[in-house]
């Protein structure tokens, strides 16, 4: 048992820390209980832009997009868009040198819009609409991960010229994470299988893209999963897909220049979370590869990786205001926000932490679960955390990791507004999407 577990039994509190590895790294406590993000007190940026609000540390993902570029420089490191696409953010990863991952016609549309260069693009999708064609055709996207013989059909169709086509293999792989993200393996949507006795298998899949005048295959993809922290499941990939880089020659004459790794990485939510090691994955990576080509004298392929979360996830927060606090069998802090910000805890039990901000207090801290304001008893933001006794309404709380799959996975369940996202560099706090209000929510509900 550490000493923080041990002293709360003895009815002693440890001193105020933050839990290390789960805050922004621009984070640091201040006076009076205040919590400083990004060089900025949380409780003057809520007085500023209200709450529920996400805070967002440009700094920690110019940072975070560097370290991948250093630790894989012969690779391209494309940011997969669907973990916070926003217009700031893509502006700041494409000038940090990022290519970017998309996977909708309005993915594209937000990359467009700030001039995101078409040849650093992929298109990926299981289901992807005509317009989700036509819009990367449109731009000029570089490459379209095909996901399905009716796509390479369609896509087919659509395209004049030589439009460069990467075929997204189901490795056979686990990522070793929940059910709901995983992506590597058998029976589950994404990718070509690798079984010979099934109709839409990898083969057929090169065989179609090759038969397409208007299509260029110049390599194959895949994605083992999310929120994956076990290193030696993208070596295995990496070996696998060499395997098929290899079988691709043999079988049907091309030699494939470019492997797409996919993503996943994972980041801590909660103390004792495993963090992704991204020095071993670069060399375990670049050592496997190497291996297998020069095994198969097979010519080592251009590299291309598409984290997301671990790009903006821990470079956010969220704030939240207590509206109620119940004190029955169970205490229950009930917060402004709640699902509709938040859906990971109810969509894959994900586990959060939370604490009080912007106040002192030398209240004992005690379990409670912090709630939303939504009409579900699902509606958990985070299950037994230790708060001060005295926590109360009015009181700010702020819960680290929210950068990734929270903005961009948000509803407008019982028509709340989406909250704002506010980028926090020096002390300097910008507007970057402004709070949904009433009038936008009705605005679509011609009826
Ligand atoms: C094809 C593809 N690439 C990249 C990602 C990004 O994943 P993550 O945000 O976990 O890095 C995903 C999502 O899992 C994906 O489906
Ligand atoms: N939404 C998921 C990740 C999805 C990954 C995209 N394929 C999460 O929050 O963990």
């Amino acid at each position: 048992m550490t000493l923080s577990e041990l002293l709360p039994s003895l009815g002693c509190e440890a001193a105020d820390h933050l839990e290390p590895g789960l805050w922004p790294r621009s984070t640091s406590l201040g006076e009076n209980g205040e919590l400083l993000f990004a060089g900025a007190p949380v409780s003057h940026l809520a007085a500023r832009f209200g709450t529920p609000a996400f805070l967002l540390d440009e700094l920690q993902i110019r940072d975070t997009a560097r370290a991948y570029r250093r630790a894989l420089p012969e690779a391209e490191v494309a940011y997969a868009s669907k973990a916070l696409c926003i217009r700031s953010v893509l502006r700041w990863v494409a000038e940090e040198g990022l290519s970017l991952d998309t996977c909708s016609a309005g993915e594209i549309a937000a990359a467009r819009s700030v001039g995101f260069p078409a040849e650093r693009i992929l298109l990926h999708g299981n289901a992807k609409t005509p317009e989700d064609l036509k819009a990367a055709l449109a731009y000029g996207v570089r490459r379209i991960v095909v996901d399905s013989l009716d796509e390479i059909e369609a896509l087919g169709a659509l395209a004049h010229g030589a439009q460069q086509v990467m075929i997204r293999v189901t490795p056979g792989v686990s990522g070793d994470t929940h059910a709901k993200i995983t992506t590597g393996t058998e029976g589950q949507k994404f990718g070509f299988s690798l079984r010979e006795d099934v109709h839409d298998n990898v083969g057929r899949a090169v065989a179609a893209v090759l038969a397409q005048p208007g299509l260029r295959l110049v390599g194959l993809h895949c994605h083992i999963g999310s929120q994956v922290s076990r290193v030696d499941r993208y070596e295995q990939a990496a070996r696998r897909m060499v395997d098929v880089l290899v079988r691709v020659r043999e079988t049907h004459g091309v030699t494939l220049r470019e492997l797409d790794l996919g993503g996943g990485h994972a980041v801590p939510y909660l103390t004792g979370d495993p963090h992704f090691d991204l020095q071993g994955y670069a060399r375990r990576l670049r050592i496997a590869l190497g291996y297998e080509c020069s095994r198969h004298e097979f010519p080592l392929p251009r590299l291309t990786i598409e984290p997301g979360r671990a790009i903006v996830g821990p470079a956010g927060i969220t704030v939240y205001r207590v509206c109620a606090v119940k004190r029955g069998s169970r205490t229950f802090v009930a917060v402004d926000g709640g699902m509709s910000d938040n859906a990971r805890p109810a969509l894959y039990g994900a586990g959060y932490t939370a604490r009080l901000v912007g106040r002192h207090t030398r209240a004992a801290r005690q379990p409670v679960t912090v709630v939303g304001r939504h009409c579900e008893s699902g509606d958990i933001l985070a299950d037994d955390v230790r708060l001060p006794a005295d926590v109360r309404p009015g009181d700010l709380l702020a819960v680290p990791c929210t950068g990734a799959y929270h903005h961009s996975l948000a509803s407008n369940y019982n028509l709340v507004g989406r909250p704002p996202v506010v980028g926090v560099r020096d002390g300097m706090a910008t507007l970057l999407v402004r709070r949904e209000t009433e009038e936008d929510l009705l605005r679509r509900d011609i009826g």
